[in-house]
């Protein structure tokens, strides 16, 4: 598996009402190289910060983050192709009319063949069923179908690492089950942020993030019992307060 390596990265942004940066992940040194990773932790806790860094999406405000040792800010390019991005929102993701489009545009640097790509973007969109809705227009598919759609263009060009921002939040049950498979099935390193702690056990390592900060690091079960615990503290907490 390639090895994606956080040293001392940190994310702060500057704000205007005081001269204090407000800082998203704090300083962290990870090395992930196992075959599923997840990353747990409350809403605004800093997943997608962590996340967006694997592919340069953000850059570090200190620190380095490489994927098989190419930097991400001097090497931005390399990395883009080597690890795909699966967004929460689909919508910021399919530019094409249809599901069909979007996915020959993901191959067009791979693929040069115009039949080959069609050939090749059929096999994308069968693997997770939406053969049937390849024709139809993004904007009349469901938020579930979308997601997976998005997730076909991705997968499409077979990138050594795929990073996906909570791929299940719109999927109901079954198109859940074909999720957890599909991802199961990939030969490709998979990092991905949830809410679904179903899919968590699924993983090699989960991370849980708090405030900022990587709290735990570990076995997956034993992740999400130390996240209940403290989910449950703080709403223990906040019932306390008058
Ligand atoms: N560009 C930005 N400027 C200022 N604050 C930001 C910026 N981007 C993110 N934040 C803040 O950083 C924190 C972490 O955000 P992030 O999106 O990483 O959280 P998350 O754990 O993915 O949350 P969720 O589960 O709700 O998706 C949040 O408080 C968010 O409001």
């Amino acid at each position: 598996m390639p090895a994606v390596a956080f040293a001392q990265a940190s994310v702060a942004v500057e704000r205007e009402d005081t001269p204090h940066p407000k800082v998203l992940l704090h300083p962290v040194d990870l090395r992930l190289e196992e075959a599923r990773i997840g990353i747990i932790g409350a809403n605004g806790s800093g997943k997608s910060t962590l996340l967006r860094l694997v592919n340069g999406l953000i850059q570090p405000t200190t620190g380095t983050v490489t994927v098989d040792g190419d930097d991400t800010v001097r090497a931005v390019r390399k990395v883009r192709r080597n690890v795909g991005f699966v967004f929460t929102d689909p919508l910021s993701q399919l530019v094409m009319p249809t599901g069909r489009e979007d996915v020959e545009l993901s191959l067009r640097r791979s693929v040069r063949n115009a039949a080959e790509r069609r050939s090749q973007a059929e096999a994308a969109l069968q693997r997770l069923g939406l053969l049937h809705l390849a024709d139809q227009s993004i904007y009349e598919l469901s938020g579930g179908e979308r997601q997976l759609m998005a997730l076909a263009a991705v997968l499409a060009v077979d990138p050594k690492v795929l990073v996906l921002d909570e791929p299940s939040t719109l999927l109901d049950l079954r198109n859940r089950e074909l999720l957890r498979r599909t991802l199961a099935g990939l030969d490709q390193q998979v990092i991905l942020s949830t809410h679904d702690l179903e899919l968590a056990l699924d993983m090699d390592r989960v991370l849980v993030i708090a405030d900022g900060r990587v709290a735990f690091d570990g076995a997956p079960a034993e992740a999400v019992t130390a996240y209940r615990s403290w989910c449950m503290q703080g709403l223990n907490t906040a019932r306390d307060v008058p």
